[in-house]
């Protein structure tokens, strides 16, 4: 049984094997880097879904009967009255090609931060260079540093991890 993962990123895949592990204990992960065909540093709940669409369903696309699903998820940002929100999508393709979403936690972001991505840059640069240190996209991430280190990047696709496979399973069910 296959779980196709569309990212190399450290903090995704780990939740994404985390949660799979627990309802699929003889599951094998592949990770497969898929573009997700909008642009790097989405500024909108919808292009947000989409882009985690996007990587899932490429994933999926020539399926085997080994193959489980494919898991597309996507980090974004949305202004919401003068502030930007971190949001964050999830996409399961299963093996008959049927879709589930979810959509995760959303906080604030600083000023000073969200200044830098209205100009055009990307969230996980700009994190680095506010907190001196390289690769915080693949660790706690934005929502970690800015929640005092109380939800990381990875627990926050956990959760939905669990609302991804939760539909999935509800779906089998009610076949
Ligand atoms: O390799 P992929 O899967 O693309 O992983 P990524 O870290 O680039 O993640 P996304 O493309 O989903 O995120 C879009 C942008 O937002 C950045 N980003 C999103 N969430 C972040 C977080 O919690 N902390 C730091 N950077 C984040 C990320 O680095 C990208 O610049
Ligand atoms: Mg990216």
């Amino acid at each position: 049984m296959n779980i196709f993962i569309g990212t190399t990123n450290k903090a995704k895949t780990k939740a994404v094997q985390t949660i799979s592990r627990i309802y699929y204990p003889d599951a094998s992960f592949i990770n497969k880097e898929v573009e997700s065909l909008v642009f790097a540093q989405p500024m909108s709940n919808e292009e947000t879904r989409q882009g985690a669409i996007n990587r899932a369903k490429q994933l999926m696309e020539l399926p085997n009967s080994d193959d489980l699903f494919g898991i597309g998820l996507e980090g974004g940002v949305q202004e919401i009255e003068g502030s930007l929100y971190i949001c964050n999508w999830g996409a399961l393709v299963a093996n008959n090609g049927e879709v589930f979403t979810a959509t995760g936690a959303g906080i604030p972001l600083p000023n000073e931060i969200a200044v830098q991505l209205r100009t055009g840059a990307e969230l996980g640069p700009v994190m680095d260079v506010y907190t001196n240190r390289k690769g915080i996209r693949h660790d706690e991430g934005a929502i970690g540093v800015f929640t005092n280190g109380l939800i990381t990047r990875s627990m926050m696709f956990e959760h939905i991890m669990y609302l991804l496979i939760g539909q999935y399973e509800l779906s089998k069910k009610l076949l």
